[in-house]
């Protein structure tokens, strides 16, 4: 119907019903949240369920609130010191936000990738088994499975491996973002919060991250923030059209792109303002 709007003719997806959904079908709900940054209210009122072992894609202008969104599900905002939250994130039935939550072990069970590759500078093998030695993890039978398997899951083993002792830094900027991505899950989090992980690289990398994506999907909860509609469609299973610090729309992704229920969702996925 839309000729701007991503083309969905291809898209296989499991259709999920987002409103009835099963307590084992959620990895996380959100309810009520509200976010200041000092007077500014940057997010409304959003409730949402983020289904498991699916990706959600957060989508909208720039400044309508996905990256603050993204954030408040591993608490990356209480870095802000002007940040004020109200309502609640569930992840197991508690609410992150609770005063008896310990961020670090929020944020192992909740890793994040950001824009830039952010590799340490150490080699890819210790770049790897990072978070598993702050976890005091030092048997090197241990250590060289994860490094294998975590840059197996992240596509990134065949092209390393005879190299793992180099410095990371020596990689290109997507096999960077695959090595970061490789740190996240060598420590099993359950879920993955990426933030537009591929703005920086070019598009043979891009395609290769999004094709890992896909499959990291079958192991972890996926959720993605993009700028790029095309990449929302083509990756994601669910997608959430956010304006103005509000969640307009949340809907499987083929119906979002193809029969939008709200306007303002067909008037930014027909390219009317962006
Ligand atoms: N640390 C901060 N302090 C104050 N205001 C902030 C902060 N971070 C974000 N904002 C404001 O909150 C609003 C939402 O920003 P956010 O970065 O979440 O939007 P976004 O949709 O991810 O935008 P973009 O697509 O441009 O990255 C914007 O008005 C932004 O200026």
């Amino acid at each position: 119907m839309i000729s701007m709007a991503p083309d969905m003719s291809n898209k296989k997806s499991s259709i999920i019903d987002l409103n009835n959904l099963q307590e084992q079908q959620i990895a996380l709900r959100i309810q009520n949240l509200n976010l200041f940054y000092a007077e500014k209210q940057a997010l409304e009122n959003i409730t949402m369920n983020i289904p498991k072992g699916q990706v959600t894609a957060f989508i909208g202008p720039s400044g309508c609130g996905k990256s603050t969104l993204l954030r408040c599900i591993n608490r990356m905002n209480d870095l802000v010191d002007t940040c004020k939250i109200d309502g609640q994130i569930l992840l197991h039935s508690q609410n992150i936000y609770d005063k008896s939550v310990d961020v670090a072990s929020l944020r192992r069970k909740v890793g994040m990738v950001f824009q830039r590759p952010n590799p340490f500078p150490k080699s890819i093998y210790e770049n790897v088994v990072y978070g598993l030695r702050l976890q005091g993890v030092s048997d090197r039978r241990v250590l060289d499975e994860v490094v294998e398997n975590a840059l197996r899951n992240a596509a990134l083993w065949n092209e390393v491996k005879d190299r793992l002792h180099d410095s990371a830094l020596g990689l290109s900027g997507g096999q960077q973002q695959r090595l970061v991505i490789a740190r996240a899950i060598a420590i099993e989090p359950e879920v993955l919060l990426l933030d537009e992980p591929t703005s920086a690289l070019d598009p043979i990398s891009t395609l290769t991250i999004e094709e890992l994506i896909t499959e990291l999907k079958n192991k972890y909860t996926v959720v993605i923030v993009t700028h790029n509609m095309q990449q929302a469609a083509r990756v994601s299973d669910q997608t959430a059209f956010m304006y103005m610090g509000q969640l307009i729309e949340h809907a499987d992704t083929n119906t979002l792109f193809t029969t939008p229920s709200k306007k303002k969702t067909e008037d930014y996925i027909t390219g009317r303002y962006g």
